[in-house]
């Protein structure tokens, strides 16, 4: 069993390094920008030539394994989590940044190319960033905490003002700092990796999220929903933290709403 996860986890960290480079390598060439659901939801030729990269290797390798990504999923391609091994895939998280990076299911792979760091989880095995294990913060205070929290692409009024509504309760709690690196994998790495104490979000999708949860929890965190109860990947709504009390005190600021599932049937979106 664990041989046989190994090979893919050796296989995951070696083609997303792989993608760091064409990335890189777009850096210099590829701004040209489509976009999707929205104005401000954007897509590049290298989110698309790095989820076909990522896939076509693994299908070589591991030909019975399944896909949920990113730009295979807004091409028409269904979003089904079975039980059968499945890549979640997010070729580059926070496009209009230009952020990096891969995903798996019982183990999580994070590759932010331009700082050269590769984080790595694997269920009951713990999260390591370029093989340093990361340990969240041990901070109780939440007035002593560092909030991660992104405005997201949704930009309907409500939402728009409960996000903000939420934003100024957590900020007035107060905490002591409110930060965004413009990817949910990266917010759930500095979550992980003891630099923040918490990341919210409504409106992530689950390939924005699936490796970094894993790196939260194999970091001794915590993750919920943001109303309290258990996280649902599906849902498009995620709570990380350090610890259960810092977690709960954000819960209860939070104007939550409910965007359409990722497993919603497609008639429906
Ligand atoms: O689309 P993408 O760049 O892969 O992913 C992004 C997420 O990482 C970010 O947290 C969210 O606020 C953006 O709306 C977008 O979903
Ligand atoms: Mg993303
Ligand atoms: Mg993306």
């Amino acid at each position: 069993m664990a041989e046989q996860w190994q090979d893919v986890l050796d296989h995951a960290v070696a083609v997303a390094q792989k993608a760091g480079k064409v990335v890189r390598e777009a850096l210099q060439s590829d701004r040209k920008v489509s976009t999707k659901s929205s104005s401000i939801d954007l897509v590049t030729q290298t989110d698309q030539k790095v989820e076909q990269l990522i896939i076509q290797s693994v299908k070589e390798t591991f030909p019975a394994h399944r896909f949920i990504g990113e730009e295979s999923v807004a091409a028409g391609e269904p979003c089904d989590l079975t039980d059968e091994p499945t890549w979640i895939i997010d070729p580059i998280d926070g496009t209009t940044n230009f952020f990096p990076l891969a995903f798996l299911l019982i183990m999580g792979v994070v590759y932010s190319c331009l700082e050269d760091k590769m984080f790595v989880a694997r269920r009951g095995k713990g999260a390591f960033c370029n093989g340093k294990q990361l340990r969240v913060s041990d901070q109780k205070d939440i007035h002593c905490s560092i909030v991660a929290t992104e405005f997201g692409s949704n930009r309907d009024g409500g939402a728009v003002e409960k996000i903000f509504s939420s934003l100024r309760k957590v900020v007035c709690l107060p905490v002591h700092g409110v930060r965004g690196a413009g990817s949910a994998a990266i917010n759930l790495c500095l979550v992980a990796s003891g630099c923040v104490e918490a990341y919210y979000e409504i409106g992530v999708h689950v390939w924005d999220v699936a490796a970094g949860a894993l790196m939260v929890t194999e970091a001794g965190g915590v993750l919920m929903d943001v109303e309290g109860g258990a996280l649902d990947m599906m849902s498009r709504r995620i709570l990380a933290a350090n610890n259960r009390h810092i977690a709960e005190q954000i819960v209860g600021q939070i104007q939550a709403f409910t965007p359409q599932r990722d497993d919603a049937p497609p008639q429906q979106q």
